[in-house]
């Protein structure tokens, strides 16, 4: 079993990119757990199902072909044969995520994937990052963080990827989700054991070096 480093946080605070270079510099694999909600999602309206359906959106898991790589350097999300790389970054999908997501049997199906896809890690560690990493998908595992930056920051970051999105607009749509998402899983307090990482005073380089430190102060042997 490869070490896992499992994140969680909220919306913009920087799980996904940081954990990614992250991975990358320390030869680890990398999971992106956020993109098999919104692949399902996805896949839910492609169905033509309404996403606040849930009894609809439970039957839709047994069709569900969900495929990701866990190569930092490059990965792609597939649905079938779909490439939905690019598609479930969309606005549209981000605000319907959180229906699906809240859906316990939507929970379990894909925590068993994640635990599939984290078992079979090629590379001697595995960065997975998501909401419910560090208390319920990986609760034993070796390193735990939780990446916070306040609402402001993460919301003036997330805007600055969104071409002519203003970073009001963003703000509401990251604050709804939240919202939504933490009447499921509480990813604002760190659990027992679990190190906060907060990164609104910190660039992007200095938010990886502290993960890494933070990593290298339980796993010593990574280098
Ligand atoms: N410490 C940081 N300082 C500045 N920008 C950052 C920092 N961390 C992340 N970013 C940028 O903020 C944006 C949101 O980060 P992302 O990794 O998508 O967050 P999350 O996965 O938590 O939603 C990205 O464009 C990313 O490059
Ligand atoms: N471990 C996880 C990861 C994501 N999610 C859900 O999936 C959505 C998208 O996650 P994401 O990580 O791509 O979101 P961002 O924080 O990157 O905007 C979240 O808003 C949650 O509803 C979850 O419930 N549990």
């Amino acid at each position: 079993m490869p070490v896992v480093v499992a994140i969680d946080g909220p919306a913009g605070s920087g799980k996904s990119s940081v954990s990614k270079e992250v991975a990358k510099r320390l030869g680890f694999g990398f999971l992106d757990t956020g993109a098999a909600y919104r692949a399902l999602a996805w896949h839910v309206q492609a169905s033509g199902i309404e996403t606040d359906d849930a009894a609809s959106v439970v039957s839709s898991l047994a069709s569900f072909d969900y495929r990701i790589g866990t190569d930092p350097t490059g990965y792609s999300v597939h649905v079938g044969d779909v490439d939905v790389t690019a598609a479930i970054r969309d606005p549209a999908i981000s605000a319907v995520v959180s229906r699906v997501a809240r859906v316990p049997e939507v929970r379990t199906h894909l925590i068993e994937l994640f635990r599939g896809l984290m078992a079979a890690e090629p590379r001697p560690g595995v960065v997975v990052e998501g909401r419910d990493i560090t208390t319920v998908v990986a609760p034993d595992a070796p390193v735990r963080i939780l990446l916070t930056a306040s609402p402001e920051v993460r919301a003036a970051r997330r805007s600055a990827e969104l071409v002519g999105s203003a970073t009001a607009a963003v703000g509401d749509e990251l604050r709804r989700r939240d919202e939504a998402d933490s009447k499921v899983v509480d990813f604002m307090t760190a659990a027992d054991g679990v190190t906060t990482v907060d990164s609104t005073e910190l660039d992007f380089e200095q938010t990886v070096e502290a993960v890494i430190e933070v990593i290298r102060f339980t796993q010593p042997v990574t280098d």
